[in-house]
């Protein structure tokens, strides 16, 4: 049995009372997680770099800067110190951008609990290696399998913080430790269910940027609803057949990793990538789009990496190459719809043979045949 759906209870505090956990990076999403850590009845301690953030969290309740508005519980403790944040923390989650994860996991590594479990939350790849960042915490911490975990879903940190209810994956290759994390991560609006496949849970939430940034584009451009539609769906297929080639469960893709935070970044304005999306859309160049954000894009960074690796796993991505070319400033965006559209020069099934509907599609081509005969 797949161990995508399997729901674990929802937090009610008493099952997480006295569990240590620390939450490294104190922007959007670190901040409304370690909410819902806290919500869930953990004992919680975020770590901000900047002490003016950590001192406005521990004593205001507040992440004015990333969160406004929103009131975090009173139970949540920040500090700017790691060896404070880390004392006992049986559970870490990393909210860090993915270019700087390597260097915060050697930050950190001097004050890390010899059992404790690293949990990534961080939705990029590398660009430097192509490693995800479940494979950055093994390389940089020698840490087997069983230490690291991953958590990812449809999860818009803002929506979140205002206790919209949503739902996310934890993902380990121990299924015990994934049922931990989850239990930890489950509040009342939060729902967390388990996985094993750390591949598909980790590059859902990367792939899902490159179609937002995408869908960002021709959004900018002023196409409608018909082409966003046709590039989600195409878009789902590409994740797919790039995740089944790296290890992942094809069933991943379309649960709330994969076809769920999809459609969250894609249709939500308060998504980042798909905001830098629609900014370069609109003929502002990569620069210019960088300084308007004031926040983590992760898809700009992941567009060469994922490119490096599906080309050497031999997988073609027609609307990922395409992203690279608008933000290159090789193609001009209003040609990303278009070209989409013409891009074979003899029709082809839309189902490729080699994706998990290889079966449904052989077995009408085998009865189109049957029939003829
Ligand atoms: N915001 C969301 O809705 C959301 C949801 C799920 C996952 N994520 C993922 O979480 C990760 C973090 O994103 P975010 O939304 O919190 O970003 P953010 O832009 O809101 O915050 C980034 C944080 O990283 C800190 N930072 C910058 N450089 C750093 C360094 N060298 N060392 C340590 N910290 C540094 C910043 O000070 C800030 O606190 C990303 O991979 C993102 O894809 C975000
Ligand atoms: O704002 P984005 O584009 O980084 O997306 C945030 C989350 O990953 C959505 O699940």
């Amino acid at each position: 049995m797949s161990t995508n759906s399997i729901p674990v209870v929802r937090g009610n505090g008493t099952r997480n009372h006295g569990r240590k956990v620390a939450v490294i990076g104190s922007g959007s999403w670190g901040t409304t997680f370690a909410k819902v850590l806290t919500d869930a009845g953990c004992d919680v301690t975020i770590w901000a770099r900047r002490t003016e953030v950590a001192h406005e969290i521990q004593v205001a309740r507040r992440n004015t800067q990333y969160l406004p508005s929103i009131n975090l519980p009173k139970g949540l403790n920040a500090t700017s110190d790691l060896a404070v944040a880390l004392r006992g923390a049986q559970l870490v989650f990393l909210a860090v951008p993915s270019q700087t994860l390597r260097q915060n996991l050697l930050d950190l590594e001097p004050y890390l609990d010899r059992r404790s479990v690293l949990v990534s939350l961080v939705k990029g790849v590398e660009k430097t290696t192509t490693m995800r960042m479940s494979e950055v915490i093994a390389d940089t911490l020698d840490l087997p399998p069983e230490r690291i975990g991953s958590v990812s879903g449809p999860n818009i940190a803002l929506e979140i913080a205002k206790e919209q209810p949503t739902g996310a994956v934890a993902s380990c290759a121990d299924l015990s430790v994934a049922q931990e994390i989850a239990t930890a991560a489950s509040a009342p609006y939060f729902r967390t269910y388990v996985s094993t496949d750390v591949v598909g849970t980790e590059l859902g939430g990367v792939l899902k940027n490159l179609i937002a940034l995408a869908i960002g584009i021709v959004d900018g451009v002023g196409y409608g609803e018909n082409t966003k539609a046709a590039i989600i769906t195409r878009g789902l297929a590409e994740m797919t057949e790039f995740a089944v080639a790296s290890g992942a469960d094809p069933v991943t893709m379309s649960g709330l990793a994969g076809l769920g935070d999809l459609i969250a970044t894609c249709q939500s304005p308060l998504s980042r990538n798909n905001t830098a999306g629609r900014l370069i859309g609109q003929g502002y160049s990569q620069e210019e789009t960088r300084e308007q954000m004031q926040q983590v894009a992760e898809g700009i960074t992941s567009v060469p990496p994922v490119l490096e690796l599906a080309r050497e796993r031999g997988i073609v991505m027609p609307i990922v190459e395409q992203v690279q070319m608008v933000l290159s400033g090789t193609m001009a965006p209003a040609n990303l719809g278009p070209h989409l559209a013409t891009e074979d020069d003899v029709p082809r099934p839309e189902q490729r043979p080699d994706t998990p509907q290889e079966g449904r599609w052989r077995r009408l081509v085998n009865r189109m045949k049957g029939s003829a005969a």
